[in-house]
Formats: structure tokens, C-alpha cells, sequence
């Protein structure tokens, strides 16, 4: 088991944010969390990704509890980190180098690889992303939908097994899209775990594996393999409606 979350709940000052999660994931898996605006996806991203801890409820990483003490441990944190990487739904949270160079060497450079290594990352995760061309571009200056691939390479930058992606086909064209989503089946099939998070089914519906599904109540209301889903015409219809 990869992932393995048991009861977890989270709440924000004024609201609830996850309800009484249950959930175990694999390796190699790639998931889309859907539901309504509010529903608690990018919460539970923000958790898996150590950026937040449940208030209550447990959180396995490869058997390891992640827990706010053990994110305390400086080392911990870098660990998870390197192993699972997010794309934010705001890419400009994410990017404040000077160029996009400089923005996917930042990570490979403080896991302390060397110059010459990590100049290697930097040219394969560019090419992978079909951000070649931008290197010498400044990250802030770029549209929404490089933006988006910068990101995504300054995370594979440090080779995680896992990555989850909130929202990344917002706001990109649709030829980008169909680009984004084809590069995430590439990262699947070479063995990394996809989670992204989206309100759109039309959308992921092709790439999905399994398709885990919110309610307002901020509650897994289903948790549906790619094929089960083919074979309930009523949930496709009510998931087109997010
Ligand atoms: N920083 C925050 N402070 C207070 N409440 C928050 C915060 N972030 C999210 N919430 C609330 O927690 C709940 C879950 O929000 P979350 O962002 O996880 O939903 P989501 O499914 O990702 O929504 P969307 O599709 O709009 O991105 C919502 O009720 C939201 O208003």
C-alpha cells in the first residue's frame, strides 16, 4: 500500500474541510478526485502532500504516519517532499525564480545533487514539458498554460513517485489540455502515481483509472474504478454536472 488513510478528518476555523475519510492507494495508480466547489479535493491534497495534517484520523505514507511531529523534523519534511510532488491549482504560488532555468534547478540543488546532475534534470524535466524553449524566460511573465508545464517540471525536477495536480487543466486551451493529459499518461506508464484533482468529468474521463467522488458534505460519497464507471450511465450524467 502506498497511500492509506483511515478516519482522517480535517477542519478549517469556520468549516469543515475533509469528514471521516477512509482510503488506501497504490502504487501506480492514477485517480481523479472530483466533486463540487468546496468539497474538500484540494484539502485532501494539501494533506497527502504534508502541507497540512489531520486534525483528527490517520495519514500512512509507506507505512510511515505522518504526523505534524513528524513533519516537524526538517529531514521528514524534505523526504516526503522529494517522494510526492504537487502542482498547485495557482501556479504562481509556486514559481518565484528568476527564469525558468533557475525555477526547476531549485529543487534537484537543495537535495544537494551536483552541478552537473543537476543541469541534467533540468534539460530532461524542460524537454519532457515542452518548456525547452521558454529556459530563459522569467516563470512570472509566462501565460497560464506554461505556467502550468514549468510547474509541473520543476516537480519532476526531483523524481517523485507521487504527484498530485490540483485542478491542472484550468484555464488551458484545449489543445494544451489534450498535451497535459497525455504527459500524465506518459508519467503513469512510467510508474508514477497520478492524483489530480478536477470538477470537470468531460475532461478526465479518458485518463481516470478510478474516479474518487465528494459530496458537499465534504465525505467520499463513491470510489469507482474506470470500468464500474462505464457501466453506470446515471453517474457519468450526475458527475457532468459538477
Ligand atoms: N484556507 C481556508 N480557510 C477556511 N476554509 C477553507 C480554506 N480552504 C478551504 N476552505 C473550506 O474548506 C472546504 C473544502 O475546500 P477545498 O478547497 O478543499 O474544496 P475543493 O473541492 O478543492 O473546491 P474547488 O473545486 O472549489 O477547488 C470548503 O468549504 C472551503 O470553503
Amino acid at each position: 500500500m502506498l497511500l492509506k488513510l483511515a478516519n482522517l478528518c480535517y477542519d478549517y476555523p469556520n468549516t469543515k474541510g475533509l469528514v471521516d475519510l477512509n482510503l488506501s492507494i497504490n502504487a501506480g495508480e492514477f485517480i481523479c478526485l472530483m466533486g463540487p466547489n468546496g468539497s474538500g479535493k484540494s484539502t485532501l491534497l494539501r494533506i497527502l502532500s504534508g502541507l497540512a495534517t489531520p486534525n483528527r484520523g490517520q495519514y500512512w505514507f509507506h507505512d510511515q504516519l505522518i504526523t505534524a511531529a513528524y513533519l516537524a523534523d526538517a529531514q521528514h519534511r524534505q523526504r516526503l517532499h522529494q517522494q510526492i510532488g504537487m502542482v498547485f491549482q495557482n501556479t504562481d504560488v509556486q514559481l518565484f525564480n528568476t527564469s525558468v532555468a533557475e525555477e526547476v534547478a531549485f529543487g534537484p540543488r537543495q537535495l544537494g545533487l551536483s552541478a552537473a546532475a543537476v543541469e541534467q534534470r533540468v534539460t530532461d524535466c524542460l524537454a519532457l514539458t515542452a518548456c525547452t524553449t521558454l529556459r530563459d524566460r522569467v516563470p512570472y511573465q509566462l501565460s497560464g498554460g506554461e505556467k502550468k508545464r514549468v510547474a509541473l517540471a520543476s516537480v519532476l525536477a526531483l523524481n517523485p513517485d507521487v504527484l498530485l495536480l490540483d485542478e491542472p487543466l484550468n484555464g488551458l486551451t484545449i489543445a494544451a489540455q489534450q498535451q497535459m493529459l497525455t504527459l500524465l499518461q506518459r508519467l503513469r506508464a512510467a510508474g508514477k502515481t497520478i492524483i489530480m484533482a478536477s470538477h470537470n468529468f468531460q475532461q478526465v474521463q479518458a485518463v481516470g483509472q478510478r474516479f474518487i467522488i465528494f459530496n458537499s458534505a465534504h465525505q467520499i460519497a463513491a470510489d469507482v474504478s474506470a470500468d464500474d464507471l462505464h457501466r453506470q450511465p446515471e453517474r457519468q450524467a450526475q458527475l457532468m454536472t459538477l
